[in-house]
Formats: structure tokens, C-alpha cells, sequence
């Protein structure tokens, strides 16, 4: 732990510990009267949130494998510095290579009545091999009734840097059939199931087969809903949403278990992916919270 954080609220622990089985990813568990929360320190990947008295408002699939270096399935995967397959190939890991990483917890601290974890992810040699350019990484974690991500990447190299990303947020559904995402109705989308055509969504969205929708510069606030409580999710700095669910059971680490979950993602992607200068940094910040009343800041 990087401060004296002192009580019983912030706690070092492991993926076997809390989620069960014999696996030792190193996690961070968080228990206050506000909220309870687990993070990876393998992607800096949030696993659970669950507000006090309320529900869990993630997903993480049962079938999850807790490997070193392998992507976790569920909760809220960061997808850097590139979001979806690589425009060179499929020989570079989809969504990037920050999820398989470890990041480091550098700051335990309290805003308010928000506890707040924040990692660290600098780029090593290994990785200019897929990523030509030298980068660092924070996501901070503010914690409390509601769940507020802040990233922000910075160019530590000479020359531009490309950037597209992801918070590739797995929100639990009691429901898929009865679920609905409103705030996207009149946008224009790519369908990442026929070749990124350009589509127009003309109302809510709702799931019945495959889902795989990219909103380029969509901002504003989206609201999922279904029998469990709403969740709202809004951002700055990360304009793209991105909304996904199988539709099948096609998946090894999600198998039948497809209908518990919908993606509701934030980020910048196709339309919205950015150059970044030398030395330039670029934040986001994504708010999740059972309330609608636009960005929680
Ligand atoms: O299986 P993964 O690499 O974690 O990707 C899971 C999904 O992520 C995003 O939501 C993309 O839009 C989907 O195309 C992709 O299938």
C-alpha cells in the first residue's frame, strides 16, 4: 500500500481470495459505508462495485480466468492505447495490451467521502515492439455511492502519438431481453458486426441477437435500464460510447452466461481517436451512477 491509508476500508488481497479458486492475481478490495469494490492490479481492471444496501452494478463472468497476461473477463477492462483490432492486423492484441499489464497502485487517498485508488502504467521497452511509442497511464478510481474513472495518458515520447481507448464497462442485467440503453436515439453508429457500416439509431436500444454499435462523438449521458436499478453513464473527454453483448454463447469465457451482462463502453475510437503531440496528455473521465443528473465530477 502506498500511504498509511489506516482502518480496514482499503485492503491487499487476491483474485482466489475474493472471487475463489487457487489464482493470486494481486487485488485491491475496498469496504466502506458507501461501497464495496475490488480492483486488479493486472489492467488496473475494476471487478466489482457494489453501493451499500444496492446490487452489483458489474459483471464478471463466472468463467473469468485469472491469468497472468491473460484478459479478464468482466467488470471494467481498460482498453489502451488502442481500442478493438489493431489497423495493422490481428497480429497486435486486440484492445491493446494494457489490460495484460501490471500497474501500480501509487496513491490511496480519500476525496471527500469517496475513497480513491490510483495506478500507474508506464510503457516498457518490451512494449515499443507494438508500440512505437514511450507513454504513461493513470486511472484513478473514486469510490462511493456512485463510481467515478479518471485516465488520463501522456506522450512521453518525440514524436505524435496515436490514441484511441476504452473504460469497456460490463454492467450486470437480471434481464437481457428486458434491458434498454436510451440516450443514444438520432445518433449515428458503426456496426462492428457488418464491417462498421454506418447506421442511424432511431430509438433505444434493445437486445435480442448480437449487439456491437460504436457512437463516435455521441457524449452526454446514457441510461441503462432493466429490472435492477438504472445506471447512468456519463464523460468527458471520452465521447465515444460503445455498446456490446454477444447475443451467444460463442465465447469460452462467457458461455451461456451471455444474457447476464450488457458493455455500455466509454472512450475515443474511429472518428474520435486522437494524435497526441510530445509531451501532450490527454484525461477522461467517465461517472457511473444511479441517478441521472449528467456527469458526476
Ligand atoms: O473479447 P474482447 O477482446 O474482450 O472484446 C470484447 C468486445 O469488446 C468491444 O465491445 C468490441 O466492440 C467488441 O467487438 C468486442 O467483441
Amino acid at each position: 500500500m502506498p500511504s498509511d491509508f489506516s482502518g480496514k476500508e482499503v485492503q491487499s488481497t487476491t483474485s482466489g481470495e475474493v472471487f475463489g479458486g487457487d489464482t493470486a492475481l494481486p487485488c485491491t478490495a475496498v469496504t466502506t459505508d458507501l461501497c464495496r469494490a475490488v480492483v486488479s492490479h493486472q489492467g488496473a481492471q475494476l471487478l466489482s462495485f457494489q453501493p451499500q444496501g444496492g446490487e452489483e452494478w458489474l459483471w464478471l463472468s463466472p468463467l473469468a480466468q485469472f491469468a497472468s497476461g491473460s484478459a479478464i473477463r468482466g467488470g471494467i477492462p481498460l482498453c489502451l492505447p488502442w481500442f478493438g483490432r489493431h489497423q495493422s492486423g490481428d497480429s497486435l492484441p486486440k484492445h491493446g495490451f494494457c489490460r495484460l499489464r501490471d500497474w501500480d497502485l501509487v496513491v490511496v487517498d480519500r476525496i471527500d467521502q469517496a475513497v480513491c485508488l490510483r495506478f500507474e502504467y508506464a510503457s516498457t521497452e518490451a512494449d515499443l515492439v507494438l508500440f512505437p511509442w514511450r507513454f504513461r497511464a493513470e486511472i484513478q478510481y473514486r469510490l462511493s455511492n456512485n463510481l467515478v474513472l479518471e485516465l488520463s495518458i501522456e506522450n512521453l515520447d518525440e514524436t505524435p502519438m496515436p490514441l484511441s481507448f476504452a473504460m469497456h464497462s460490463y454492467f450486470a442485467v437480471n434481464s437481457l431481453a428486458n434491458t434498454r440503453i436510451e440516450g443514444i436515439d438520432q445518433a449515428e453508429y458503426l456496426d462492428n458486426t457488418r464491417d462498421l457500416q454506418r447506421g442511424h439509431q432511431r430509438e433505444a436500444l434493445v437486445f435480442g441477437k448480437e449487439v456491437d454499435k460504436v457512437f463516435p462523438g455521441l457524449g452526454g449521458e446514457q441510461r441503462l435500464t432493466d429490472k435492477l436499478a438504472p445506471r447512468y453513464v456519463a464523460g468527458r473527454g471520452c465521447d465515444t460510447a460503445i455498446i456490446w453483448n454477444p447475443g451467444n454463447d460463442s465465447l469460452a469465457d462467457v458461455g451461456s452466461h451471455f444474457s447476464e451482462f450488457v458493455c455500455l463502453e466509454r472512450g475515443i475510437a474511429f472518428d474520435d481517436a486522437q494524435t497526441l503531440a510530445p509531451g501532450h496528455r490527454w484525461e477522461a473521465l467517465m461517472s457511473v451512477s444511479d441517478k441521472g443528473r449528467g456527469l458526476v465530477v
